[in-house]
């Protein structure tokens, strides 16, 4: 069973900012351009664009979070294929998916992604030195789960 993913120094990173935050994510990731060059972006539609048009280089975009964007992301995670997620949810105004939202979220803990939710954290991750290394993370065992479920 495997137990922990690895993580490569080029990092693959989903970026996610709901319409209020828009501005916030451009300007971090402005004043992160130089190391976020070296890491593959991804994100949903919206967001994408904008990070595109700023950073001037690609950015793999999903569909937006309203559409299917979230869940998206959130199933990349589950398969092992994002390494970090940077995202801004808005904490002053209910979304009218706030279920694909709670779900991203959940999904990313379920997984120990790496996860900010504001600038101030992803300050923190940015500049981490793991952000140029290679990194284990431990996958948390669900075989005990799966293994109960069946019993059931
Ligand atoms: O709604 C979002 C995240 O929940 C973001 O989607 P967009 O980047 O397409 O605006």
């Amino acid at each position: 069973m495997i137990t922990h993913r690895s993580f490569q120094p080029r990092k693959r990173i989903a970026m996610v900012a709901h319409d209020k935050k828009k501005k916030e994510m451009v300007e971090w990731a402005e004043k992160n351009k130089v190391i976020l060059a070296r890491h593959e972006l991804l994100a949903t539609g919206t967001t994408g664009r904008l990070l595109e048009d700023q950073l001037d280089r690609p950015v793999k975009k999903l569909l937006s979070g309203p559409l299917g964007g979230d869940q998206q992301i959130g199933a990349m995670i589950a398969d092992g294929d994002i390494d970090i997620l940077i995202f801004f949810w808005d904490p002053m105004e209910a979304q009218p998916h706030d279920s694909d939202v709670k779900a991203l979220l959940r999904v990313a803990i379920a997984w120990n992604c790496v996860v900010a939710n504001d600038p101030a954290t992803a300050d923190f991750i940015i500049s981490s030195p793991l952000m140029s290394d290679h990194y284990q993370a431990v996958i948390p065992d669900y075989s005990g789960y799966l293994k109960r479920k069946i019993e059931d």
